[in-house]
């Protein structure tokens, strides 16, 4: 398998991370936690449509990466007791192949799609009328003599997430009977979520330990899980074997995830605006240029974060750091130029 290059913090999972991921989803909607909101409608949309006896309508779960779209597809799935079947928006390249994956579900199925805001205009105008109809029409032949045979499917919920529910457009949007957000965890849920993970684990995670991972996880679960990993494998070599604070705090030093969860290209993007560029605003490109990364790195992976976390703005001109930034850099701010969030 290709190797990926992906940063610890990185809220996107790379394919050698998936088997580990699996091992530590939660199963039911009672283990998965947090999200009070979205879990307690999606409970009552399950249960009311259990009781009917008829599959639940759509989902759509929008909310940025790693906060458990697809663990709660695959509890949706479990919870009304219909098989998974999961795709993505890019990977659906035609028509056809959407056609192909609809023609062969079952009554009660889940048909997830993550990254639905990605799907091609054609495969897009088939799902609606999957979803609204519960039917394909399939293209038989080619040119003039082409017809369409309607193919009738039987009823399944489509679970579509997408961390931007803003690009999809209204008619997609308005086939989902439920819509949820997903928000960033606070470090007490975190925290809950690293004392399961470790139990899965079958290792020792001391309380203070839980939380400290919990702050510089980036209110994300699939980082939290990430870092507990690393913790466990630092207390494997150089440990008692036990995770505890100073076995935490040691392993994030080495990875280089500082108390509030930066990790060294946020640092370097914040450094070089702050000393390099008095503070900006610096454009995306320069700003990338100068830490070695693509701008796209720089844009999806450090400043959706840094930009959270009132670090640094945005501004028609480019970016800039805020009087924050240089405080946690341990810098001393410019007077009076600085933008304050
Ligand atoms: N509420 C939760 N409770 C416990 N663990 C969670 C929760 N949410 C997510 N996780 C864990 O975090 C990891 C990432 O979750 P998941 O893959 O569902 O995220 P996602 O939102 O679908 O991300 P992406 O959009 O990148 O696919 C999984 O290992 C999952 O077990």
């Amino acid at each position: 398998m290709e190797e990926e290059d992906f940063s610890i913090v990185d809220t996107a999972a790379p394919s050698t991370e998936r088997a580990a991921e699996a091992a530590l989803r939660p199963r039911v909607l009672d283990e998965f936690v947090g999200q009070e909101t979205v879990r307690s409608q999606l409970s009552l949309v399950l249960q009311a449509a259990v009781a009917r006896g008829a599959t639940p309508d759509h989902v759509l779960l929008s909310g940025p990466p790693g906060l458990g779209k697809t663990t709660l597809a695959m509890i949706i799935a479990a919870e009304v007791g219909g098989a998974l079947r999961l795709t993505s928006g890019p990977a659906i390249t035609h028509a056809g192949d959407l056609a192909a994956v609809l023609s062969s579900l079952q009554e009660g199925d889940v048909f997830f799609i993550d990254e639905i805001h990605r799907l091609a205009r054609p495969a897009e105008e088939m799902l609606y009328l999957a979803m609204e109809d519960f039917r394909v029409d399939v293209m038989v032949g080619k040119g003039p003599g082409a017809t369409s045979i309607p193919l009738p499917l039987p009823p399944f919920t489509v679970v579509g997430a997408t961390t931007r529910a803003g690009l999809l457009p209204a008619p997609l949007r308005d086939r989902f009977g439920f819509t949820g957000h997903l928000e960033f965890y606070s470090p007490g849920e975190l925290a809950q979520v690293v004392t399961r993970s470790a139990r899965l684990l079958g290792v020792e995670l001391t309380g203070d330990a839980a939380i400290e991972l919990a702050s510089r996880s980036r209110g994300t679960p699939r980082i939290a899980n990430r870092l507990l990993r690393r913790v466990q494998d630092w207390a494997q070599v150089h440990g008692t074997g036990i995770l505890d604070l100073a076995a935490a705090q040691a392993a994030l030093t080495v990875f280089e995830v500082d108390d509030r969860g930066l990790d060294r290209l946020d640092r370097s993007v914040l450094e070089l605006v702050c000393t390099r560029f008095g503070g900006g605003p610096v454009g995306l490109t320069t700003l990338a240029i100068s830490v070695g990364e693509e701008p796209e790195t720089v844009e999806s992976v450090a400043e959706p974060f840094l930009v959270r976390e009132g670090l640094l703005v945005r501004t028609p001109r480019g970016r800039a750091a805020t009087r924050a930034a240089y405080e946690h850099l341990g810098l001393t701010p410019p007077d009076g130029t600085l933008f304050d969030t």
